[in-house]
């Protein structure tokens, strides 16, 4: 395309001069000459004309459609590729999210398309400079690149503040889509009929979408004032100059081809300054928004930062080994012979301390431990620490557990205590801010973030609801296993779905089935269930089933957590019970640990919660 736009330059002066030379045979014609070789200029010049608007025409609006479309399915392709390798923490922050909406702008068919439209324009100025400055009219062309170069950095000054608006703007921008969607899902729109929220909502993005708009319009309006100046320079001087032509130096000796001549040639020069004047501003326009892509496709992904922890875990691994023979996690000092800590109060705040006998009791020794039956991993965090990304404090504030091979722990804790947060960090999902998670195999080898991507599952709260088939939303666990129905069927079974057509679609919106919140439930845990973990995470599996459901649920976790590691997070205290360990969380610190028994006898935080939730059904 870049070469059809090229090739078109050197047609201008051959088009000029035979305009020029069609004029003067014209006026020199009489009757009693011959029509031949007028009619061979004209002839020439059709052809011109045709081969320019025909033969380029054509060519250079079908490369740029598919142009188009090839540059906006890369930029996509790279935007969404870069956002599927942020880490979680990354993908969250409102900073990011803005960084991406920019970036998404960038169009690199506009930028191709504005860089060689100015070489050509370039080429093309050149071009009729040279031939106004073979009539020897070097004073207006010096008085109209003057103006036209004035009225390029006046634009280009307006368009970096109209862009460093349209910045400024972004998060409000954000707060509008948050609004319209609000305003136009099926997710929200019960609640917002039935609280009648609509016209509220509405006013909201109206206000907001008021004031952006004035905001623009304002900037706008400045913007074209600053410009004004230099656009009358430019027009007036173009306007003298194709009106005094008859008064240029040198006119007295001119053709009335001559005049023709130049005549369009100012014409096109004033044309051709001002598209270059225009492109070049749309250019600095590119080159900013190339600036906020390439910030982002620089954002430190996730791959990088775990191989500088693996890399600094691994050098301080000799030490910390060492450390951990004289200084073992919180706790450990008093352990059963299956590993597990033994139950305590780590926090003073109830009477208790782990110096002044803290320790009350003894976890079960038999839980649920195996050595390497189905591979084991064992965890072990240190001092871990982590905040959100411009929160005030640390959600998590120097955590120590350890979770034996094929134990199950349960975390509980008052809302907001951190254990969402905690499963994330410890799914890889987050980095931490500080300490160390260590997760290795039941030889103590340590194990790299990507070994433990495989052995690990999980069933969230929020869990992801796939628009496909029923089919395609198991296979998730595993996708080798997509085509294996009987083994697909038999982990719905597992998982106490009554849906086992597995070709279903689902999802009302795709003209499916739409399953109830507490089928998803069932049918994300048939996912995990595919997936031959070594440790699961469960964080709330429950919250959507029904009692009966959600009984089915914990003996199914037990049947499925057998000879692995599982986390189970959950509000349902009596469901904790089941673990061999439970650790208890406030304000991102763990205050107790112990067997469900033992953190009864404690009568610690653990208690008192239990106490209360059972006080409901006494
Ligand atoms: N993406 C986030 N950005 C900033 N702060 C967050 C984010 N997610 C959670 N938090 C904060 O971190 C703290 C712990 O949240 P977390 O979700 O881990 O708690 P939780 O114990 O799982 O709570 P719940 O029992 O209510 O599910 C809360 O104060 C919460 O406001």
């Amino acid at each position: 395309m870049a070469a059809f736009m090229l090739l078109s330059v050197p047609f201008t002066p051959v088009e000029l001069w035979l305009v020029k030379s069609l004029i003067d045979r014209i006026q020199a014609w009489t009757p009693l000459m011959p029509l031949g070789p007028m009619m061979k200029v004209a002839v020439g010049l059709a052809l011109l004309m045709v081969m320019n608007n025909i033969v380029f025409g054509v060519p250079i609006p079908m490369a740029q459609t598919r142009l188009m479309e090839i540059g906006t399915l890369e930029e996509q392709r790279l935007i969404i590729g870069k956002t599927s390798r942020l880490p979680l923490k990354d993908v969250e922050a409102p900073g990011v999210k803005d960084m991406r909406v920019r970036a998404m702008q960038i169009s690199l068919y506009e930028i191709c398309h504005t860089g060689v439209g100015l070489l050509r324009s370039t080429i093309q100025l050149v071009v009729l400079s040279a031939v106004l400055l073979a009539y020897g009219q070097w004073i207006p062309l010096i008085a109209v690149y003057i103006s036209a170069l004035l009225l390029t950095v006046v634009s280009g000054q307006t368009a970096g503040k109209l862009e460093g608006l349209s910045r400024k703007q972004a998060p409000n921008r954000r707060l509008l889509r948050h609004y319209a969607d609000l305003l136009t899902k099926r997710t929200a729109a019960k609640e917002i009929r039935l609280f009648g929220l609509g016209r509220l909502l509405s006013e909201r993005w109206s206000d907001l979408s008021a004031r952006q708009a004035l905001e623009t319009e304002d900037a706008v309006r400045a913007a074209e004032l600053r410009k004004l100046g230099p656009e009358l320079l430019f027009a007036l001087l173009g306007g003298l100059l194709l009106s005094l032509l008859v008064l240029l130096p040198g006119a007295s000796a001119w053709s009335a081809g001559d005049f023709t001549l130049l005549f369009l040639t100012i014409t096109m020069l004033l044309s051709e300054l001002n598209g270059w004047s225009g492109q070049a501003v749309s250019l600095r326009r590119h080159y900013m928004r190339w600036g906020d892509f390439r910030a982002y496709m620089k954002l430190e992904e996730e791959t990088d930062r775990q191989r500088l922890r693996a890399s600094v875990a691994a050098e301080k691994q000799g030490g910390e080994a060492a450390l951990r023979e004289e200084r073992p996690f919180t706790g450990s000092e008093d352990r059963g012979s299956a590993g597990f800590p033994r139950a305590q109060i780590l926090s003073g705040r109830i009477g208790a301390s782990a110096e002044d006998g803290g320790v009350r009791g003894a976890v079960s020794e038999t839980g649920n431990a195996v050595n390497g039956a189905l591979g084991s991993m064992r965890l072990q965090v240190s001092g871990l620490r982590f905040r959100y990304p411009g929160a005030a404090c640390d959600t998590l504030n120097g955590l120590d557990l350890a979770i034996p091979p094929g134990c199950r722990v349960a975390l509980v804790g008052e809302n907001g205590s951190g254990k969402s947060t905690l499963v994330k960090l410890l799914a890889g999902l987050y980095e931490p801010t500080g300490g160390v998670i260590e997760w290795s195999d039941g030889q103590g080898e340590r194990l790299s973030a990507e070994a433990v991507r495989m052995k690990q599952s999980a069933v969230f709260q929020d869990f992801m609801r796939l628009y496909l088939t029923l089919r395609d939303n198991v296979a998730l666990g595993n996708m080798a296993l997509r085509g294996e129905d009987a083994i697909l069927r038999q982990k719905l079974q597992s998982s106490g779905s009554r849906l086992l057509e597995l070709d279903t679609q689902l999802g009302a919106a795709f003209g499916g089935m739409e399953p109830s919140g507490g089928e998803w439930q069932k049918i994300v845990t048939a996912r995990t269930l595919l997936r031959d973990a070594r440790f699961v995470f469960f964080d709330e599996p429950t919250a959507a089933l029904d009692p009966q459901a959600e009984k089915d649920a914990f003996d199914m976790f037990l049947q499925v957590t057998e000879g692995r590691s599982a986390l189970l997070v959950t509000h349902r205290l009596g469901a904790a019970k089941l673990a061999d360990v439970i650790y208890v969380l406030k304000q991102g610190r763990l205050i107790e640990q112990g067997t469900h028994q033992e953190l009864l006898h404690c009568g610690g935080e653990y208690s008192r919660m239990f106490r209360l939730q059972a006080s409901w059904y006494a």
